[in-house]
């Protein structure tokens, strides 16, 4: 089965949900005459990085968000993998990831796990803690959230249960470019799945973000590449080649999960 998926790198208004909103329906509604398959959108695309004021501009229970990209996903017949919202409960707020499938319903949803401290993260937001599975048209996919792509361990957590697709979501700034592109090849290479990355650009108060957003397929080869400015960017992926690849190396079946450390707490106090 082969997939066509768009990221859009979008610039992100810093602190202005209506305005963001605006910017992915306008998107939304011109890349959906393509007709891609799936649609994935940024990190934090409703405030971006605004923290200190998430307590007014966070979405209650994401209802909102909810509402808008199920419509958006209805309407356009098109699967929406929205990426990430600062969602607000009683217990405060998560960094959180919808999924809408073609049909509207709301089939994901994972909250950050691994908060970033050099951009605030810590001091604002409340981490997630259930994996980031759901599937869309018959496929295991996983979502995560940028700083999580440098836990290799999480990301294996998905794909061991049979995870086809990573969907990453991100605000990843420029300084660490390298950085980005390494990790989700590598992430790509060790899971033998497609790694679908979508960034934001433009800049905010505090970081210049690096765009390219990445389309990895499950040999390590990078099949689309954005620059730095806004723009869509779309692969058509086929999912054969994840069973290809891993029964060519099959290193699921040859993993010692036996001799692996599933929880530090068992360490020895020293060596
Ligand atoms: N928004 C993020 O999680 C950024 C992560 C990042 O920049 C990194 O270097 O990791």
């Amino acid at each position: 089965m082969t997939l066509k998926i768009s990221c859009l790198q979008l610039n992100i208004a810093f602190g202005d949900p209506a305005e963001n909103q605006q910017r992915v329906q306008t998107e939304v509604e011109k890349l959906s005459a393509q007709r891609p398959d799936i649609i994935v959108l940024p990190e934090l695309w409703t405030t971006g990085y605004d923290l200190t004021r998430l307590d007014e501009i966070a979405d209650e229970d994401g209802a909102h968000t909810k509402a808008f990209i199920s419509e958006l996903a209805r309407l356009h017949h098109i699967n929406i993998v929205a990426g990430s919202i600062a969602k607000k409960t009683k217990d405060g707020i998560t960094n959180t990831m919808y999924i809408a499938n073609r049909n509207g319903d709301i089939v994901g949803e994972y909250s950050k796990l691994h908060l970033f401290q050099l951009m605030d993260e810590h001091l604002y937001l409340q981490s997630g803690e259930a994996p980031g599975l759901f599937t869309l048209e018959n496929t295991l996919c996983a979502g995560v959230i940028c700083y999580d792509i440098r836990f290799p361990e999480w990301i294996r957590v998905h794909t061991v249960q049979g995870a086809e697709i990573l969907f990453v979501v991100a605000e990843w700034p420029l300084p660490r470019l390298h950085h980005w592109r390494t990790l989700l090849q590598a992430r790509a290479i060790e899971n033998q799945c497609y790694v679908i990355a979508c960034n934001r650009a433009g800049h905010d108060p505090n970081n210049t973000f690096a765009g390219h957003s990445l389309i990895v397929d499950p040999w390590g080869e990078i099949l689309a590449e954005a620059k730095e400015e806004p723009c869509p960017l779309t692969a058509e992926i086929d999912l054969q080649k994840v069973k290809q690849v891993r029964k060519q190396i099959p290193i699921f079946s040859d993993r010692r999960p036996e001799h692996y450390i599933t929880s530090e707490k068992n360490f020895p106090k020293k060596y």
